[in-house]
């Protein structure tokens, strides 16, 4: 079994239980949504996601002492673009708390990072304040990801629809998402290749798709060599959760577009 596989069986159980005790929309009402899409595809710089992630499967602690909504204004007030909350508790040690507080903090979009496989998740989602979801295609049937997108798209919601192979990248392209993730990572083995953007986003031909690169961003020389095929934005959980200066890092990472 692998990781993604124990994260999806722990999801079967916390959507069985949200179907008990959630109710969708009792909670607070929920704003204009802030769209990534149209601020990612016209900016000028690589755009940054920045990620608030305490743990993860495969570096185990990061930082537990974090204020998610401080250091989201922190991200914020250096330019991030975007601000992802992973939010699966299990794994990352994360709650969609964290996303409700950091929502009334900051004005750029949010993304609820986290292992989508209901449309309970997406519906609690845009509850908390969300404007953009991940959904994983070694994740889900591609039939189930078809669904889910559609009823994300509904809900006025941006969906970064996440492939690490060719596979996975045919099938996003035939959900027709308008935003594609290429995760670096290897959900199954750990391991972090840039290279995987480099393969797979010189594949996605079309300029109105919006390519963001996930994982393993250190240093500015990882972001060029992205942006060179045509990546318009990253994602970057550990360095900025590690990160002693957030200023010096962000300013490290952003490159102009070509
Ligand atoms: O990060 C993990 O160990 C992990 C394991 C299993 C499923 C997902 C996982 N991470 C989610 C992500 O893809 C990253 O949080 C995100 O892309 C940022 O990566 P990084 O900048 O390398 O922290």
């Amino acid at each position: 079994m692998t990781i993604l596989d124990e994260i999806l069986a722990e999801k079967v159980k916390e959507v069985a239980q949200l179907k008990h005790s959630y109710h969708p929309a009792s909670r607070a009402s929920v704003s204009a949504k802030r769209s990534l899409y149209d601020r990612f595809i016209q900016a000028e710089t690589v755009s940054i996601i920045a990620e608030i992630k305490r743990a993860s499967p495969s570096k185990g602690v990061i930082n537990t002492a974090v204020n998610p909504p401080e250091q989201a204004q922190e991200y914020a007030e250096n330019g991030a673009g975007a601000i992802s909350i992973l939010t699966d508790r299990p794994f990352f040690q994360g709650t969609m708390l964290d996303l409700e507080a950091v929502r009334g903090k900051v004005e750029v979009p949010i993304l609820n990072k986290d292992f989508i496989i209901d449309e309970i998740q997406i519906d609690r989602a845009k509850d908390y304040g969300a404007d953009v979801i991940l959904l994983i295609a070694a994740a889900l049937p591609k039939k189930r990801l078809d669904a889910l997108y559609q009823y994300a798209k509904a809900k006025d919601l941006d969906v970064l629809l996440e492939v690490h192979n060719e596979e996975e990248l045919k099938t996003a392209k035939s959900v027709g998402a308008e935003i594609i993730g290429i995760n670096n990572r290897d959900l199954k083995t750990f391991e972090v290749d840039i290279g995987v953007t480099e393969h797979l986003a010189s594949q996605i031909k079309n300029p109105e798709t919006l390519i963001i690169s996930e994982s393993g961003f250190r240093h500015r020389a990882d972001v060029e060599r992205v942006r060179q095929h045509g990546v318009k934005g990253i994602l970057v959980g550990e360095t900025m959760m590690r990160s002693g200066n957030l200023a010096q890092t962000f300013s490290d990472l952003r490159v102009p577009q070509l």
